[in-house]
């Protein structure tokens, strides 16, 4: 069983990391559906009411509210998969978390590029909402204020996405396909020989 979380900066890559485990079958978890879903259990629309729910469901349960929901969801995948990718960490209270709900079979992967290759990527992408109003770097400071910092300092890993996104596909590819399994059952008795 393994649970990776990404982290990173706007446009660094995170919803790219996601398409690769989406083509390779690894459910993926996306914290902000969570935050979708509650718009819809209140009766709001989450394309104008995201923002203000975040903040609500943090203030009414917690700084961890978001990460709490995406508990059960992760763990109705990983009764049929081994591996699950989470999206959309935005602090280190969510880190923590996620490291005691999985323990050791949680793994933090920053994801990180330059400021100007980010800010071309992004407008690039034509995501709506991206270019109308916020700049990057007033969107970083918001992210900042929600504790991303924090987060990305306890990243295990950290993946550079400054090259190709062939290059970038293939070292997500081998994260989540490695095998990480537990020390052979002799590895004490080898320790204890040596
Ligand atoms: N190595 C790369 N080469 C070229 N384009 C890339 C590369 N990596 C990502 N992109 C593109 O850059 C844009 C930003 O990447 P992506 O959407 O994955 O970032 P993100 O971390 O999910 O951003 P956000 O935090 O805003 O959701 C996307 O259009 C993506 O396809």
């Amino acid at each position: 069983m393994r649970v990776i979380g990404t982290v990173g900066m706007p446009g660094s890559g995170k919803s790219e990391a996601a398409a690769v485990a989406e083509e390779l079958g690894v459910p993926v978890v996306i914290m902000g559906d969570v935050i979708r879903q509650e718009c819809r259990d209140r009766g709001l629309d989450p394309a104008e009411h995201h923002g203000r729910i975040a903040q609500a469901l943090r203030e009414e349960n917690g700084p961890g509210a978001i990460a709490e929901r995406s508990l059960p969801i992760i763990r109705d995948h990983l009764e049929d998969s081994d591996v699950v990718l989470v999206d959309g960490i935005r602090s280190g209270v969510e880190v923590e978390q996620f490291r005691e709900a999985f323990d050791g079979a949680f793994t933090l992967v920053e994801v990180y590029a330059p400021y100007d290759l980010r800010r071309e990527r992004i407008e690039g992408r034509g995501r709506p909402g991206d270019v109308e109003g916020e700049t990057l770097a007033e969107r970083e400071e918001r992210e900042r204020g929600f504790g991303m910092d924090e987060a990305i300092e306890a990243a295990d890993v950290r993946v550079e996405n400054a090259g190709s996104l062939e290059e970038f596909h293939e070292r997500v590819t081998e994260l989540l396909t490695e095998e990480v399994g537990d020390p052979p059952a002799d590895a004490e008795a080898e320790v204890g020989e040596s």
